[in-house]
Formats: structure tokens, sequence, C-alpha cells
């Protein structure tokens, strides 16, 4: 049986909620639509009050520059687009920080582009702010860095963008609000009696054609293609997605309360995602020679420390695949190194407690964590 939104969330630690331009923007003002701003503020405080912890990307800077800046209706050049960015940015931070200060939550403004979401060492730096961020009880709001990005390396919609923040921060769910509750057999702003499809098992062809023109849609850019194309990534990385309307009072809670809405299902689960992405790094950049008592430790599902590691081969950054040899020199496991090469030199053979006395920092008690690990017969 397919999982309804209500069992869904109601496992969910960890969520990533994306709001699209055409529900954050006063169609009258053309300046940000406070009350929504303000409810959806609300739906994320109680979200949290269940011990979900959510990591918010909002659009609207574009739409909020274009008032700001006065630029025409219709369609913009690049720079224009840019320029409108920068100046609807601030609004937007300020319309969230309006909306979330009440509920104890400090927005905090997190701008990415491309290269930080596609290039592993800026991925794990971002992914330790957020990370940082979440701890510390501030609410993450995430959009495109639209000022830097360039025509060829841009997401341009923020439902990947968003899709790819749920990986990178280990979420379990990802909620797509939208001026619409779902995805429909044909688009319902222009078919009407299209109907909601409620569950989609596997984004077959049939799915990807509903989604019809990217960016044909009003405000938003997106349009149901690329959220389509985001459920996609969440579904690869083991992440469930769900479209639901955006404009309702509690849009968050309604879900539980069965509300219309598409759930995507995952096609595999997070951690075999993360181990296929691991087991599927073609070559390696180092090897680390365990003792034997660090091996038996990896092989028994434990994460890799340091005082275990007795040779350092190759040269690697933080966040690059690493094989690990046994005494034999054997690999027995692959993963995901938790400090560059130089680091681990510095740093073989000590206790975690003593990492910080020789490097002045800590990235973590473990050089591999666990769940960067995988076994050779796993793969
Ligand atoms: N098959 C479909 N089902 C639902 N909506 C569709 C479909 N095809 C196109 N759309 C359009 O996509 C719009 C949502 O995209 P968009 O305006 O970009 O939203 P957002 O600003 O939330 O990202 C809907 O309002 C609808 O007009
Ligand atoms: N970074 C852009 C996002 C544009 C975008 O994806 O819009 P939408 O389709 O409404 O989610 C902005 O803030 O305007």
């Amino acid at each position: 049986m397919a999982a309804s939104a209500s069992e869904l969330i109601s496992g969910v630690r960890r969520a990533v909620v994306k709001i699209g331009s055409s529900l954050l923007i006063d169609a009258q003002t053309g300046g940000p639509d406070t009350a929504r701003f303000e409810a959806i503020a609300g739906a994320l405080a109680r979200w949290r009050a269940r011990g979900i912890e959510t990591v918010l990307v909002s659009s609207g800077a574009v739409a909020l520059g274009r008032k700001r800046l006065n630029l025409p209706a219709g369609k913009l050049a690049l720079d224009q687009k840019q320029a409108a960015a920068a100046a609807g940015q601030t609004a937007l931070m300020m319309a969230w920080n309006g909306a979330l200060e009440p509920h104890g939550m400090p927005a905090a403004q997190a701008l990415l582009t491309f290269d930080d979401m596609e290039s592993r060492r800026r991925w794990l730096n971002a992914r330790a702010t957020l990370d940082a961020l979440l701890a510390a009880g501030a609410l993450p709001v995430i959009n495109e860095n639209d000022t830097v990005a360039t025509a060829e390396l841009r997401y341009g919609d923020n439902d990947r963008l968003a899709a790819r923040v749920a990986q990178m921060c280990d979420a379990e769910l990802l909620v797509l609000l939208s001026d619409v509750d779902g995805l429909y057999s044909a688009d319902p702003s222009r078919v009407p009696g299209a109907k909601l499809v409620a569950h989609v098992a596997a984004i077959t062809p049939e799915i990807e054609a509903l989604g019809g023109e990217p960016g044909k849609a009003g405000t938003g850019t997106g349009g149901m293609a690329s959220k389509i194309a985001a459920a996609r990534i969440a579904a690869r990385a083991g992440i469930a997605t769900i479209i639901a309307a955006g404009a309702e009072d509690d849009p968050l809670d309604r879900l539980s309360r069965g509300a219309p809405h598409t759930v995507f299902a995952p096609e595999t689960s997070r951690t075999n995602a993360r181990r296929s992405w691991i087991s599927g790094a073609i070559a390696p950049r180092g090897t680390l020679h365990l003792d034997d008592g660090a091996a038996r430790a990896v092989r028994s599902g434990k994460s890799l420390l340091p005082a275990g590691i007795a040779r350092v081969d190759g040269e690697f950054s933080r966040g690059e695949t690493v094989a690990l040899a046994g005494v034999d020199g054997a690999v027995l496991a692959k993963g995901i190194s938790a400090y560059g090469a130089e680091e681990l030199r510095r740093i073989a053979g000590l206790r975690s407690a003593d990492i910080e006395a020789v490097l002045g920092y800590r990235r973590g008690v473990a050089a591999i964590h666990v769940n960067d690990l995988v076994l050779e017969d796993q793969g």
C-alpha cells in the first residue's frame, strides 16, 4: 500500500519545504503577501513543535525585485533578472524575518549556486552550515544565488534546488508548496475537469508528459515540469516528495488531516542511495590502511576513527571517496572521508580527543562516519 502524506509526515525528522513565488507575492501590490508569510511561518513552527526540523527554500526574489526596481512586466534579460534578484532578496528576507521572529525562529539566509550543490567539497561545507543552523534553532531560508549564477550554470527553478538541498541535509521529505494542490492529468488552469494524481509510484514518461512546457506558468518560473524533475532527483536519493497547495492557513498541518496532494514515492532507501553513490565512485582518490582493530570495527558496522589508521596513501580532499584496506592490503570498504589526506596523515593513530590539539580544529570524531561507509560485499 502506498503511504499517505500523514503516514509519511508522522515518521519525518527533517524536511525541506519549498514555496513558490506565485504564493508569496500579493497580486494587487506586487509586494510580499504578509498574511501568507505569517501562515507559512506558523505552519513551520507547529512542525518544529512536533519535532520536525525544516529547511525552507523560498522563491520570490525576482518577483519582489521587479516591483522594487520598477522593471517592466514580461520576460527580463538575464542581467535585469539578476538585478531584480539582488533587490528582491532583501525584501524577501525582511518578510521572512518578520514572520518567523514571533515564533522564536531566527531566519538565516543561505544563497546557494549550482556549483555549491554539484561540487562535493562545497556541498559538505554547505551541509555543515545547515546542520549548525538547525542545531542552533534557526530556520535556514534558502534561495538560488541568482545574482552571481551564470546562465549555463543555474537551476533557474527552486524546485530542483530544493530537491538537492533535501539530499544534502539528509531530509526524509520534500514538500513543494504551490498555487496548485498537486499534479493533475492536465494543467487545471486550462483544462476544466483535470484529475488530481494522488500517488506516483514511479516517474514514467507518461507522468513526465503531464508537466507540459517548463516555464510557461505566470509568476513562477518552474511550472509543473520542474516539480516532476525535482521529485525525480528526490526519489533517486530515497526521499519522498509531496506537492500541495500553499495558499491555506496551515498547509502543512492540513496534509496530516487529508488535504488533497500528490505524493511521489522514493525509488530506493536513503541508505541504499548513498551506498550506490559511494560504491559507484569510479576511482577512489586514496587508500587508508587500517590496523586489525579498525578493520574489525568497520566490518562490524562502526565508524572509522583516526586511531585505527596506520597509513594514508594518495591525495584527496575531505568529501572525496577513499578505499579502506586491511593489514593484508585487501580493500574491505569504501567511504567518504571527513578529512583531507594531509589532515589524516597528521591525525592517523591519534585518539579522537587529541585531534583538535594537533589540527587546531576538529571536523568530527570519525575519519569516516558509518553512514558514509560501504563494505565491499554491500556495494
Ligand atoms: N499537469 C499539471 N498539474 C498541475 N499543474 C500544472 C500542470 N501542468 C502545468 N501546471 C501549472 O503549473 C503551475 C505551478 O507552477 P508554478 O506557477 O511555477 O508554481 P510555483 O511558483 O509554485 O513554483 C500551476 O499553477 C499550473 O498552472
Ligand atoms: N530564485 C528565483 C526563483 C524562481 C523560481 O523558482 O520561482 P518558482 O517557480 O516560483 O519557485 C527567485 O527567488 O525569484
